[in-house]
């Protein structure tokens, strides 16, 4: 895994918001290489310049000098093979539309016909083990399961690389770790390449093989802490282990001061 090739290149990227007078620098200079196969978590202050990194990463918002690479072609808009998950499921599930349906849409509106589209919205509904729900509507499931179809929806159309901001920051602390369970089981499923947002420095060791720790505004790479515990991990012998509370106070040390 840590031998896979390069999938994502964050290259010198700055991004100055507003005009002259009024601008603002969110980010001053940030670099990242993300490799196949694995998970990144970033963290960071309050205001650092994370939902920025990503929006770049997404080819939402353009950098104002660096670039971004992803599968070998520079963004300048939205790439293919990359999907988003943001923090609001509420807003990025249509709720007029059964859970299948949510799902099949994009499919559908890249070209898939219906009934293909909507066989593998089913299909990626039951890996995110929501086996049973298709025909329900969002508004009737819990948040934890609407967020399981708003991570459905971005992995249906087999992304090479999945952005999460803040995922689960919108759930009670329970479901919290079931979801990121299942950030590791669909990581392993789908082999994907994850780059996710957090404030939760423990979910960000728990999860991530690399912490990328970013300074506040106007944003830096503080730090890349790797993490040693392998693909397999559990929510009590991960967090048991001696180097999980030593790697927690080094990335909480970072961001503290
Ligand atoms: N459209 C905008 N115009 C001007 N400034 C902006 C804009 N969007 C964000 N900012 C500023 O850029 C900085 C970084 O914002 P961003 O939302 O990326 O930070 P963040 O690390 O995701 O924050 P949080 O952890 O609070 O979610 C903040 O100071 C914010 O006020």
């Amino acid at each position: 895994m840590a031998n896979g090739r390069i999938v994502l290149e964050v290259e010198n990227v700055r991004k100055v918001y507003g005009s002259k007078g009024t601008s603002f620098t969110a980010i001053d200079d940030v670099s990242l290489t993300v490799r196949h196969g694995q998970i990144m978590c970033v963290v960071g202050p309050s205001g650092a310049g994370k939902t920025t990194l990503l929006k770049c990463i997404a080819g939402l918002l353009n950098t104002t000098s660096g670039r971004v690479v992803v599968d070998d072609v520079v963004v300048t808009s939205p790439p293919p093979t990359l999907a988003m998950v943001f923090q609001d499921y509420q807003s990025s599930l249509l709720p007029w539309m059964r859970v299948e349906a949510n799902v099949a849409q994009p499919l559908i509106a890249r070209g898939m016909k219906k009934r293909d589209a909507l066989a593998t919205a089913r299909e990626t509904l039951e890996a995110v083990g929501l086996a049973g729900a298709e025909r329900k509507y969002p508004w009737q499931l819990s948040g934890g399961m609407q967020q399981r179809v708003a991570i459905a929806r971005g992995l249906a159309y087999k992304p090479e690389v999945l952005l999460m901001d803040e995922p689960f920051a919108a759930v009670d602390a329970q479901t919290r770790m079931e979801l990121e369970d299942l950030v590791l089981s669909l990581r392993a499923r789908f082999d994907i390449t994850i780059l996710l947002v957090t404030h939760d420095i423990d979910e960000a060791v728990y999860l991530a093989d690399q912490v990328v720790v970013l300074s506040k505004a106007p944003t830096t790479v503080v730090d890349l802490v790797s993490i040693p515990f392998g693909q397999e991990r559990n929510q009590i012998d991960t967090k048991d282990d001696h180097r999980f509370s030593e790697l927690r106070g080094r990335v909480l040390g970072m961001i503290a001061h």
